[in-house]
C-alpha cells in the first residue's frame, strides 16, 4: 500500500472527549442564560416528584372522604379545602400530576407511534404515496380535535386507557405531518443515499439512518404535545368524558369546582394553576431544546458552481464518430457498460428536457475512468442512473446501463438494492454528510456489512475493524466506537470509502469524492484508490471538476458538455493531443502557476465547438 495513513484523524480523535465536555459546558451556558427553560424544567420536576412521591407526601388517599367538612375551604386539617364528597383537594391534586404525567405520555407515545412512522413512509417514498397520504393528512386534520375525543370515548367508553388513544389520536397527524416535511429534505441528504448505495433494506435506510436524525425535532415537538395532551384531559374531564369520578384528575377537580363556583370560588384555583403551570412548562422546555438545538446546527458548506460560457465553434468531429469511438475502446469484458443512455427530466407541461444525450462508454476491470466536464454537464446524472439514485422527476428515456452484463435499466428497486453494495459503491462528495451524526461508525459498517450476510454482529465487527484498517485508519478496534464528528475531513472519507467497499463492489462511483478536501489529505485518499484498484481489481468511475486529479489518477477520459460525450480517449491523448476543441479549451482554461496572466482564462476564449457537434 503507498499511501501513509494521515495522523490528522488521531488528534481529532484525542479531542473527542475535550469536544464532548465542550459541548455540555455549552449546553448548560445556554441554558443557564435561559431562565424561562430553568423555570420549567423546575415546575417539570416538581410535577414529576409529587407523581412520584404522592403515596408518601399526600395527606389523605384521594379517594378518602370527609362527611364532616364537605366544601370545607382552606383549613389546618385541609390546607386547599375539600370537594363536595369532603376528599381533600391537596391530596386530589398531588395525585392528579400522576393521572396528568400518564396521560400526556401515553397520549403522546401513541401519536407518535402512529405518526412517525406514516409521515416517514410518505416522506421517504414521495411520489403518488405523498400525494395521497397527505390529502389524508388533510382530511384527517380538518376533523375538530374534540370531535375525535367525544367519537373515541363515545366508542371505547370513559378510562385511562380510552383517554390515551383518544389524545394520541388527535395528535398523531401533527406527528406526520412533521415527519414528513423533515423526510423529505432528509432523503436528498448524502448519508442517506450512501446508506440506499451501500445496499441496505428500505426499512432500515428509514428507521436505523432517517428516524435518529429526526430526534431534536421530535423531542421538541413531543414536550409541546405533552403539555397540549395536559390541556385536552383537562378539557375532557371537565365535560365528565374523561376519568372515573374516583380517579384523581385536574379537569376532574376544575368540573366540581364548577359547579360549586357560587359558594367556594377558591376551588378552581389550584387545579387551574397546576394546568397552566405544567402546560407553560412543557412548552419552555420544548422552546429550550429547540434553541439548544439551534445552537448545535452545522451550518453545512455549499459549492457554489460558476456556468461556463456556452460551446460555440467548429470542429472536424462528429458526436457519431466520438460515440463510435467511445465504443472501440472498450475492453473484452467491461463490468460498466452504456449504450445510448439518454436521461429526459419530465416538466410540468408535459414536455422532457434532455440532459443526457445518447451516451455510449465502458468501464474495464481495473480501470478508472474520470467523468470530466462543466457545471451542469450531466456527469452526476450518468452516475445517479448507474447507482438508480435519479431524482424524481428524472428518468433513463432509452439505452442500456449493463453492470457486468446485468440490466440496470427498468430494474425494480428488490434487484437495484441487492446490486447496490455487492456490485456497486458509491463515495460522495461531502465526507462527514456521507455519514449520518447519529450512529458510530462501527454501526455504519456493520449495518452494511449484515445486510450483504455477515453472519453475526460480532464477525461483522471483525471485518469492520479489517476495512477501516485497510482504507488506512489506525486502531480500528477503537475508532469504530466513534462517532463521525471524531474524523476528520479525509479520516471520514476513508471512513466512506470503507463502507463502499463492504459489499466487495465490482465498480466505485466516486462523486467528487476529493473536492472537499485539502490538497494533502486529497492527495492521501487518491493514493488509497489507486491502491485499493490494484489490489481489489475493480472499475472506477471517477467524477470530478479537477483535471489535476483526472490527470492523477484515470487511465481514460470521457469529457462531457452539456449532456454530451464530446470525446473519450486514454489520459495522456485526451491531455496532450484533445481530439475537440472543447477539450482544447476546458485544458487551456485550467489555471497555471506558470503563466503570469491580468484575467484567468476561461473556455470562451478559446472555443470553437461545431453547432452540430454538440447538437445545440
Ligand atoms: N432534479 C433535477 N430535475 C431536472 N433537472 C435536473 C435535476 N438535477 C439536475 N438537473 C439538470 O441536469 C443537468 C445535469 O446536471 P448534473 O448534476 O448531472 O451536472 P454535473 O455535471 O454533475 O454538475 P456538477 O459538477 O455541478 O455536479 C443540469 O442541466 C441540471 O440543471
Amino acid at each position: 500500500m503507498t499511501s501513509t495513513p494521515p495522523t490528522v484523524g488521531a488528534p481529532a480523535a484525542e479531542a473527542a472527549p475535550r469536544k464532548q465536555a465542550r459541548t455540555l459546558r455549552q449546553a448548560w451556558r445556554r441554558l443557564s442564560t435561559q431562565p424561562s427553560t430553568l423555570f420549567g424544567v423546575v415546575v417539570l420536576a416538581v410535577v414529576a416528584l409529587c407523581a412520584v412521591l404522592a403515596p408518601l407526601i399526600a395527606p389523605y388517599a384521594p379517594e378518602a372522604t370527609d362527611f364532616t367538612a364537605p366544601l370545607s375551604g382552606p383549613t389546618a386539617a385541609h390546607p386547599l379545602g375539600t370537594d363536595d364528597l369532603g376528599r381533600d383537594l391537596l391530596s386530589q391534586l398531588i395525585y392528579g400530576a400522576q393521572t396528568a404525567l400518564v396521560v400526556a405520555g401515553g397520549s403522546v407515545l401513541v401519536a407518535m407511534v402512529i405518526g412517525v412512522p406514516l409521515g416517514l413512509v410518505l416522506g421517504y417514498k414521495g411520489g403518488w404515496y405523498d400525494r395521497i397520504g397527505s390529502r389524508g393528512l388533510d382530511v384527517a386534520d380538518a376533523l375538530p380535535g374534540l370531535m375525535v375525543g367525544f367519537v373515541v370515548i363515545a366508542i371505547l367508553g370513559r378510562g385511562m386507557g380510552t383517554l390515551i388513544v383518544a389524545i394520541g389520536l388527535i395528535f398523531c397527524m401533527n406527528f406526520a405531518r412533521m415527519t414528513r416535511a423533515i423526510t423529505l429534505s432528509e432523503r436528498k441528504k448524502l448519508y442517506v443515499e450512501s446508506a440506499r448505495v451501500s445496499g441496505l433494506r428500505e426499512r432500515q435506510v428509514l428507521f436505523g439512518h432517517v428516524l435518529p436524525n429526526l430526534a431534536g425535532p421530535l423531542a421538541v415537538q413531543g414536550a409541546v404535545f405533552l403539555g397540549s395532551a395536559i390541556k385536552v384531559e383537562a378539557a375532557l374531564s371537565f365535560l365528565g368524558l374523561g376519568l372515573g369520578d374516583d380517579q384523581p384528575s385536574w379537569g376532574g377537580m376544575l368540573g366540581v369546582a364548577a359547579q360549586h363556583q357560587a359558594d367556594n370560588p377558591f376551588m378552581a384555583v389550584a387545579p387551574g394553576v397546576a394546568i397552566v403551570l405544567t402546560v407553560l412548562a412543557f412548552n419552555l422546555v420544548g422552546d429550550g431544546i429547540n434553541d439548544a438545538l439551534s445552537g448545535r446546527r452545522r451550518v453545512r458548506r455549499t459549492k457554489v458552481l460558476g456556468r461556463a460560457v456556452p460551446p460555440r465553434g467548429e470542429s472536424d468531429l462528429t458526436l457519431a464518430s466520438v460515440r463510435a469511438a467511445a465504443q472501440e475502446a472498450d475492453g473484452p469484458a467491461p463490468v460498466l457498460e452504456l449504450r445510448g443512455v439518454t436521461i429526459v427530466a419530465d416538466r410540468p407541461d408535459g414536455e422532457t428536457m434532455t440532459l443526457v444525450d445518447d451516451v455510449s462508454f465502458t468501464v474495464g476491470r481495473g480501470e478508472i475512468l474520470g467523468l470530466l466536464g462543466e457545471s451542469g454537464s450531466g456527469k452526476s446524472m450518468l452516475a445517479r442512473s448507474v447507482l438508480g439514485l435519479l431524482p424524481a422527476g428524472v428518468r433513463v428515456a432509452s439505452g442500456s446501463i449493463r453492470l457486468q452484463g446485468r440490466e440496470l435499466v427498468g430494474c425494480d428497486e428488490r434487484t437495484l438494492r441487492t446490486l447496490r453494495g455487492s456490485g456497486l459503491g458509491a463515495v460522495f462528495q461531502n465526507p462527514q454528510a456521507n455519514l449520518s451524526p447519529v450512529h458510530t461508525v462501527g454501526r455504519h459498517l456493520t449495518d452494511v456489512l449484515r445486510a450483504h450476510g455477515a453472519s453475526s454482529r460480532s464477525a461483522a465487527r471483525t471485518r469492520a475493524a479489517e476495512l477501516l484498517t485497510l482504507v488506512g485508519v489506525d486502531e480500528a478496534p477503537r475508532r469504530l466506537k466513534q462517532y463521525p464528528y471524531q474524523f476528520s475531513g479525509g479520516m471520514a472519507q476513508r471512513v466512506a470509502i470503507a463502507i463502499a467497499l463492504a459489499g466487495e463492489p465490482e465498480l466505485l462511483v466516486l462523486d467528487e469524492a476529493t473536492s472537499a478536501l485539502d490538497v494533502t489529505t486529497q492527495s492521501q485518499v487518491l493514493d488509497l484508490v489507486l491502491d485499493l484498484r490494484d489490489r481489489l481489481g475493480m472499475g472506477i468511475v471517477n467524477i470530478t471538476h479537477d483535471l489535476g486529479v483526472a490527470a492523477e489518477t484515470c487511465d481514460r477520459l470521457a469529457i462531457l458538455c452539456r449532456g454530451d460525450l464530446l470525446e473519450v480517449g486514454d489520459v495522456e491523448q485526451v491531455f496532450d493531443r484533445p481530439r475537440h476543441p472543447y477539450t482544447a479549451a476546458l485544458l487551456a482554461a485550467h489555471p497555471s502557476a506558470d503563466h503570469d496572466v491580468d484575467r484567468l482564462p476561461t473556455i470562451a476564449d478559446h472555443l470553437v465547438v461545431d453547432g452540430a457537434l454538440t447538437g445545440k
